[in-house]
């Protein structure tokens, strides 16, 4: 099928990707002249797992192609994907500026022909039926600007306005497996009113849920779920929540280990068996951070306060996250008594591990607060170091590899779980340091290893 993604950022660029890979002819659109050129030189202009790789049989196949021209993108597609950002305004409410913009674009660029133009990007409840309006719009501005020359005249919509359908496909990939993920879906959500809509859609990702690129291909068929509009793109931000709430409820059980003396990595154990809660996202440590949760649980939040509404379990959520956030400073006032005039090193800087992406980084948080209370921040991390994206880092000196990192510290905090630190030498590093003191924002290491390699370790809720 004949496929336009607008937006190459995290979701965008693997989506397109992925769908050329499966044989769709994808044009990929963004507004970003930098990234298009590095895009069409085979690169991806961030680090996901994979994802060069499929670009570049994607390009060798002439499957994909990149442009910043949203006309040629237009006409090209008749499926058309937004996958811009949304990112949050200081209320907490989403920014869908760039949603706006693409929709009018697209609108001001429809020149016939049925177009399904789904909604990727996370946006709020109630979008659908906007990016309708927008697209309607923009086919006016249109028609406007061909009979610019004269007095603007309000004619009739040209026949094809009415031949498109907007449907809500919400992204449920993480980031650092976003490839492996969109290979491998617990689930397809579509949301929308026209059937036609819905079978082009279904057509269109139908080898992924059968299963052809998948790991494992004797799993069953991936469930494909079609709802309403609303109902789609509640799902996205109640998945999110769910989940980040998940994390704030372990993080807080962890914090009461911490006083009464139990281990939340065994705690967490015991209550993720219970097929029920099950073991995943019960991984206590610095809080969740990221591009998506913290904006999408405030988003739902503010969705809330607009219908009158007081979402108080999600805000308890965040409140406890923003306390987490900040938990390894405490540790380290307790390990080290004063901060002022002490080097504290990061190892890690991302969010998480195996991305580049440091947006809402719960590391960006430590750095601000270590700094304002005198502190020297010095920071590892496997692909920032390496890839000399320091960009907006201030207040830390980025440094090459971990033993430089220990080399003067008074503590380390294990920020991101990158695998590599899994097996550094750190009964070296501990001799480097002035005072070995280890917090394992991650539970994340050994504790009996730590110690035989000379650390105070300290991990959270353990
Ligand atoms: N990052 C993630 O893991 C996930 C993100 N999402 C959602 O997907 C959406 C996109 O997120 P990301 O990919 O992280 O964003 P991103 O910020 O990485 O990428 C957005 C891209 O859109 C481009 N862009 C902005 N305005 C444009 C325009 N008018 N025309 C063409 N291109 C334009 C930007 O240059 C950028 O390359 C957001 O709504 C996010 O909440 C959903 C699931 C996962
Ligand atoms: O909407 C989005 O953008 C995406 O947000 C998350 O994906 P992502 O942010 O890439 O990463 P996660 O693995 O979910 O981790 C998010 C944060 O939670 C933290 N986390 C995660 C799991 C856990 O047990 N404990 C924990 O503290 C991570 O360290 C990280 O800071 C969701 O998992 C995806 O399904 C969703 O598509």
């Amino acid at each position: 099928m004949r496929v336009c993604v607008i937006g190459t950022g995290y979701v965008g660029l693997v989506t397109g990707a992925c769908l050329a890979h499966i044989g769709h002819s994808v044009i990929c659109v963004d507004n970003n002249e930098e990234k298009v050129k590095l895009m069409k030189s085979g690169q991806s202009p961030i680090f996901e797992p994979g994802l060069s790789e499929i670009m570049q049989s994607a390009i060798q196949s002439g499957n994909i192609e990149f442009t910043t021209d949203i006309s040629a993108g237009v006409s090209h597609g008749e499926i058309l994907f937004i996958a811009v950002g949304t990112p949050p305004l200081p209320t907490g409410e989403s920014d869908t500026r760039y949603v706006e913009a693409v929709a009018r674009g697209i609108g001001a660029n429809l020149d016939g022909g049925y177009k399904v133009i789904v909604n990727k990007s996370t946006v709020p409840i109630g979008s659908g039926d906007w990016v309708r309006m927008l697209v309607m719009d923009g086919i006016a501005e249109q028609k406007t600007l061909v009979t610019a020359g004269g007095a603007a005249s309000q004619e009739k919509l040209p026949e094809y306005a009415s031949e498109f359908d907007v449907v809500s496909n919400p992204e449920f990939l993480r980031e650092g497996s976003a490839v492996y993920d969109t290979f491998n879906p617990d689930r397809i959500v579509l949301g929308g009113n026209s059937p036609r809509a819905i079978d082009m859609m279904k057509e269109l990702y139908a080898p992924i849920v059968e299963r052809n690129f998948a790991s494992d291909k004797s799993l069953p068929q991936v469930p494909v779920l079609a709802t309403d509009l609303s109902s789609a793109e509640m799902i996205k931000y109640a998945a999110n929540a769910f989940l980040a709430t998940k994390i704030s409820f372990i993080n807080e059980v962890a914090n009461i280990c911490d006083r009464v003396g139990a281990d939340i990595t065994q705690v967490a154990k015991g209550i993720g068996l219970d097929s029920r809660i099950g073991s995943k996202f019960l991984q206590a440590g610095i809080g969740w951070g990221g591009s998506c949760f913290p904006k999408d649980v405030s988003a739902l939040v503010h969705t809330a306060d607009d219908y009158g509404y007081e979402a108080q379990l999600l805000k308890a959520a965040v409140s406890v996250n923003e306390r987490q956030r900040l938990i390894a400073l405490e540790k380290l006032q307790q390990a080290l008594k004063i901060l002022k005039g002490k080097t504290v090193g990061l190892l890690g800087l991302t969010f998480k591990p195996d991305t580049d992406d440091l947006r809402d980084a719960p590391a960006l948080n430590l750095i601000e607060q270590l700094n304002r209370l005198g502190a020297k921040v010095k920071a590892y991390d496997p692909i920032i170091s390496q890839t000399g994206m320091r960009h907006g880092l201030s207040g830390v000196l980025v440094e090459t590899d971990a033993e430089r990192l220990a080399d003067g510290c008074d503590a380390l905090v294990l920020v991101t779980e990158w695998e590599q630190f899994s097996n550094l030498d750190y009964a070296k590093m501990a001799k480097l340091m002035s005072h070995a003191v280890m917090i394992d924002g991650r539970n994340f290491l050994d504790p009996e290893t730590m110690v035989r390699a000379g650390f105070q370790y300290i991990g959270v809720g353990r």
